[in-house]
């Protein structure tokens, strides 16, 4: 399997090569040559498929012959040892619970996936390589916990200050060893800025190895098409049409979804929630792309005012807007909306949603107006407690902390500030 460039189809790559990269030398996304459905027996069957067997059908022909089935098997099995839940909220309304893993947020299936994809690739490499992301809240955790005391390869996570959760901080503070965090004084937008200059700089690029662990790598954002396929296992026998909604950013994650779609996954539509960056709500609207200044939200890790993977999206359906909205709906909330659905949520079943995981509840909303009999599931891409201020003044309870988060909390964050792009580069320069 190769990859080319979305930027110029010439440009292309293995799938270690474009790990190893991040972006192609062009600094277009990485996009698959060809996405082959699998067999309609493989979604006939997928009930007496275990996730483990269902991710590595899904993910073999991206991989290809770059890493043996025996070591891709294994990957998969260090990625993947937490579960995935649907849990029915309402008639026809179900949330796939993404937060069971080490840092509680749909980011760790990507992270764990990545990081041990490039483990394998460094072994017995002399150069040591640097993987610089940027996280507007929850990459940041994932990616230090899953690629902390990997051999080889150090992390710089950039951040932008005060724009995190207190609980989102400390995971990606506090880890130390060969994970470093950048304190940004500015906005998500700023850190994507930022590490896409330090790609294009060859000051640093000639004598450092760099690649990205964002979802723009693509060993962070394929492994993310195997929930969407885990959901339809578990949704299934509802018998109904299935709709995703899923809360958006970087849009690394509903593209993922789309990507299973492409592999044959009987799925009807999908709905890209977003809060007030509504850069793609607009787009879907008025066919013109105007990416905005990022605006600060409760649903934090989506305050992305130029999501990176949209192109992917607009590729996959050969970027004509009409065949795109065929399949593809897209709405934005305020903050004000959001509270006001998990109050009513919670007052109503119990149930605790995440503001993001609220934000997509809205999106479905929205959709199964005109679509009343089909059977949504919503992603909850965090869990709530890593949102406990919100929490705690919308509902007025305060979730008990899991073990997984408690084990952070008294930990001293450890962070470099830094205001612009000649300091990230000094540093990167001098370690
Ligand atoms: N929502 C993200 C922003 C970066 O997205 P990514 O999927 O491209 O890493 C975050 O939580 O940091």
């Amino acid at each position: 399997m190769r990859f080319y460039s979305l930027n110029d189809s010439n440009i292309q790559a293995t799938f270690k090569e474009a790990v190893i990269a991040g972006i192609a030398p062009d600094k277009g996304l990485y996009f698959p040559e060809r996405i082959t459905p699998l067999s309609p027996n493989f979604f006939d069957n997928i009930e007496s498929l275990s996730n483990h067997e269902i991710a590595f059908k899904a993910i073999q022909q991206f991989v290809s012959d770059d890493i043996p089935d025996a070591v891709l098997k294994e990957i998969i099995a260090n990625t993947l040892d937490f579960d995935f839940p649907v849990v029915d909220i309402e008639e026809n309304v179900a949330t796939l619970e993404l937060f069971h893993g080490p840092t509680m947020a749909f980011k760790d299936v990507g992270a764990r996936f990545m990081a041990n994809c490039l483990g394998y690739f460094s072994q017995g490499e002399t150069t040591e390589v640097t993987v610089l992301v940027a996280t507007s809240g929850d990459t940041g955790g994932a990616v230090a916990n899953g690629f902390l005391g990997v051999d080889g390869v150090n992390v710089v996570i950039l951040y932008p200050s005060g724009k995190v959760s207190d609980i989102q901080e400390k995971q990606l503070t506090t880890l130390g060893q060969n994970i470093v965090a950048m304190e940004v004084n500015g906005t998500f937008d700023d850190c994507q800025r930022m590490v896409k200059a330090a790609f294009l700089d060859s000051e640093i690029t000639d004598h450092k190895k760099l690649t990205s662990a964002n979802s723009i790598n693509v060993a962070r954002w394929l492994p993310q098409l195997f929930y969407f396929l885990f959901a339809y296992k578990q949704a299934k026998s509802k018998g109904k049409e299935i709709v995703f909604s899923v809360p958006s950013g970087n849009f690394g994650n509903i593209c993922a979804g789309m990507v299973a779609q492409k592999l044959g996954m009987p799925v009807k539509h999908s709905v890209a929630a977003t809060n007030v960056n509504k850069v793609v709500p607009n787009f879907m609207q008025k066919g013109v792309y105007e990416p905005m200044p990022s605006i600060a939200t409760i649903s934090n890790a989506m305050d992305v005012g130029d999501p990176s993977n949209f192109v992917r999206i607009r590729h996959l359906y050969q970027d004509d807007l009409y065949t795109l909205q065929g399949s593809l709906s897209s709405f934005s909330f305020t903050d004000k909306e959001t509270r006001t659905a998990m109050e009513k949520i919670h007052s109503q079943t119990g149930y605790v949603m995440d503001p993001h995981g609220a934000v997509g509840y809205l999106g479905l909303k929205e959709y199964q107006k005109n679509h009343p009999n089909t059977y949504g599931i919503f992603l909850e891409t965090a869990h709530p407690v890593k949102f406990l201020d919100v929490v705690e003044e919308t509902l007025g309870i305060t979730p008990e902390i899991p073990a997984q988060i408690q084990k952070v909390l008294g930990k001293t964050k450890k962070s470099n500030k830094i205001t612009n792009y000649e300091e990230l580069k000094s540093y990167l320069l001098e370690n």
